[in-house]
């Protein structure tokens, strides 16, 4: 948790607070980010999973914006040199873009929910980002644009992936076509967001709550409760259900089932091992 990275910073919330936040840090660019953010994240993201400190991440951006997209400046160098024939430059491509999605799918591979906090502008890659975060929250004065068409690019990174599954089938499609500017306030509308804020600091602060709240509920359960829905959204009910009574088979009978249910009965606040 010491180690220095270029594109992100990391602050737990206050002394023992299981609330870590992780915030993307180039401000001086509208956090646009470019290959090394790729390396770095799902390195982070894997370092807060497997640290039994953490219960929740929040994830936010420094500065003006959340996310400015992919950097501009850097996106011809990710396109790959040209070298060799066509079918071994079109092979590697291939594979360097399977690492970038790679790199965010690291948001659902971490046991530990992930809660976006967007202000400002949320574009291209930041939808990719999003998205895949397990609860949103803006300000109202948040801009959205699943840019990737204005740039010739399909989106690859996951918009098109999850993004019907959170605002519709419909809604996906004419973002996605049109590229066109949304504000927190029509996210909210679409349910891309489960909460609009009127400024950043009632953001930060709203956010710090929710996550608090998350973090004091019994770990087992929290971990379950995401791996389970992430796999029924990609399973149909029955193997939903195989999966649940697996997974619960193995985990329900805990500490924190005993625990829960005394502090419940006792009228006091319950406190669970970390995880
Ligand atoms: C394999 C491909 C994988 C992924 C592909 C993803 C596709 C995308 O991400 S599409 C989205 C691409 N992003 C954009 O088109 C955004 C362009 N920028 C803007 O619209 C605006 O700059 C803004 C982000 C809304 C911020 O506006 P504002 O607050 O007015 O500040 P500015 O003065 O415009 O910008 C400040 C500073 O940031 C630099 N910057 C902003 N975005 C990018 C970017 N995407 N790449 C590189 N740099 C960016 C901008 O140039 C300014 O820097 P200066 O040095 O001062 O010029």
């Amino acid at each position: 948790m010491e180690e220095k990275y270029e594109t992100l910073k990391i602050q737990q919330e206050s002394p023992n607070s299981g609330v870590f936040n992780l915030i993307i840090n180039r401000p001086s660019v509208s956090n646009a980010l470019g290959l090394n953010f790729f390396s770095e994240f799902p390195k982070v993201l894997n370092a807060l999973d497997q640290n039994p400190t953490v219960a929740v991440i929040v994830l936010s951006g420094s500065g003006n914006h959340f996310c400015g997209g992919i950097d501009l400046k850097s996106l011809a160098a990710m396109a790959d040199d040209n070298s060799g024939d066509q079918g071994r430059t079109s092979e590697r491509l291939r594979r360097k873009i399977k690492f970038l999605q790679d790199a965010i799918t690291a948001i659902e591979r971490c046991r530990k929910p992930v809660i976006a906090a967007i202000h400002g502008a949320c574009l291209g890659l930041g939808i990719n980002i999003v998205t895949a975060c397990d609860i949103r929250y803006c300000t109202k004065d948040a801009i959205f644009s699943v840019k990737e068409v204005d740039l010739a690019i399909t989106a690859d990174l996951g918009t098109l992936q999850r993004l019907p599954g959170i605002v519709g089938f419909g809604k996906a499609m004419e973002l996605s076509l049109t590229g066109r500017r949304f504000s927190g306030d029509e996210a909210k509308e679409l349910g891309l967001v489960s909460r609009v804020f009127g400024s950043r600091e009632e953001l930060k602060e709203g956010v710090r709550t929710i996550a608090e709240g998350i973090g004091g509920k019994p770990p087992l359960a929290v971990v379950g409760t995401k791996a389970v829905l992430i796999r029924s959204r990609d399973v149909n009910v029955e193997q939903g259900l195989d999966y649940v009574a697996t997974w619960n088979s193995s985990m329900l009978l805990s500490e924190d089932l005993t625990e829960a249910n005394s502090a419940q009965k006792q009228k006091r606040k319950p406190t669970f091992a970390k995880l």
